[in-house]
C-alpha cells in the first residue's frame, strides 16, 4: 500500500547485549532476520563511532541476510561516509553523536552548518543512499535540511516520549504539537518524513496518526518487549498499534 506506515526496527541494542560478555551471541543478524520476517519494513543500524553495540562486521552481515531496506545510522565523521560509500546501504541517517551521551540527545545542528552538510551528504546521494537527517522538530532545521538537498527528515521524538514517561503531559503535548508542526513544514517543503526515538506502545499512536509521517523507527522499546514476548509478537504489537492509529 503506497501509505502504509514503514516500521524500521533498530536493532542496536541486541548488540547492546551481546557485547555485554563480549561473545557473538545474541546475534543482531539473527534478530534483523526475525524481524524482517516478523513483518519489518526496514531494519536500522546504528555504528557509532564507540562501537558501543553495532560493529563494524555487523554491517554487511545484515545487510547479506535480510532483502528489506538497511537503514544505516552514521555520525557525520570521514570515517563512517567512507564505511557507508563502502556498502552503500539503502537508507544513510546522519545522527549526532557525543562520546559520553547514553543514547542520542538531539538533533543534527543543520542550520548551522548546511554548507558543510551539503558538501558531506552529496556522496551519499550520488553513490544512492536515501539520505536521512535526524533532527529536531525546530522550523528553522528543517528549512536548512530541505535547502542543503535531504530528502529525508527523521524528527527526534525523545522529549515527546520522556515527557510521556515522566507524567509530564503538558510539556508532553506541546512537543507533540511542535512535531505536528514540523511534520507539516517539512512535508511542504517536499521532504520525506520520518520520526524515531523512544517511541513504544503508549506513545505511538499520536506519531503514527500524522498523514505526513512515512515511516518510523523503533528499536530500544521493541527490543526490551522481545525479552519478555519475543520480537516477532513485540513488532506485530507495535505493527497493529500503528496500523489502528493509521485508521
Ligand atoms: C538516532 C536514534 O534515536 C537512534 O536510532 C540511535 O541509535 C540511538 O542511539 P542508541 O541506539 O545508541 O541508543
Ligand atoms: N532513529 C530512531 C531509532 O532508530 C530507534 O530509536 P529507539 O527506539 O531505539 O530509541
Amino acid at each position: 500500500m503506497a501509505d502504509r506506515l514503514r516500521l524500521g526496527v533498530n536493532i542496536d541494542h541486541v548488540a547492546t547485549l551481546r557485547n555485554a560478555r563480549g561473545g557473538a551471541l545474541p546475534d543482531p543478524v539473527r534478530a534483523a532476520v526475525m524481524a524482517e520476517q516478523a513483518g519489518a519494513d526496514g531494519i536500522t543500524a546504528h555504528l557509532r563511532e564507540d562501537r558501543r553495540h553495532i560493529r563494524d562486521a555487523d554491517i554487511g552481515a545484515i545487510m547479506g541476510a535480510i532483502t528489506i531496506p538497511l537503514n544505516f545510522e552514521m555520525a557525520a565523521t570521514p570515517e563512517m561516509q567512507a564505511i557507508a560509500l563502502s556498502h552503500r546501504p539503502h537508507a544513510a541517517c546522519i545522527v549526532p553523536e557525543r562520546r559520553e551521551e547514553r543514547t542520542t540527545e538531539g538533533g543534527l545542528e543543520v542550520a548551522a552548518n548546511a554548507t558543510w552538510m551539503g558538501d558531506y551528504i552529496a556522496p551519499l546521494r550520488d553513490a544512492g543512499c536515501r539520505v536521512s537527517l535526524f533532527i529536531a522538530a525546530d522550523p528553522a532545521q528543517i528549512d536548512a535540511a530541505a535547502r542543503i538537498g535531504a530528502p529525508v527528515i527523521e524528527l527526534h521524538t525523545g522529549a515527546y516520549c520522556d515527557f510521556h514517561a515522566e507524567g509530564d503531559f503538558a510539556a508532553r503535548d506541546a512537543e507533540l504539537a511542535r512535531l505536528i508542526d514540523g511534520a507539516k513544514q517539512a512535508a511542504d517543503l517536499g521532504l520525506e518524513v520520518h520520526m524515531g526515538h523512544g517511541l513504544s506502545y503508549d506513545t505511538v499512536a499520536p506519531i503514527a496518526a500524522l498523514p505526513e509521517v512515512r515511516e518510523l523507527n523503533i528499536g530500544h522499546f521493541l527490543i526490551g518487549e522481545a525479552v519478555f514476548v519475543g520480537l516477532p509478537q513485540a513488532i506485530a504489537t507495535m505493527r497493529a498499534a500503528m496500523d489502528k492509529a493509521r485508521g
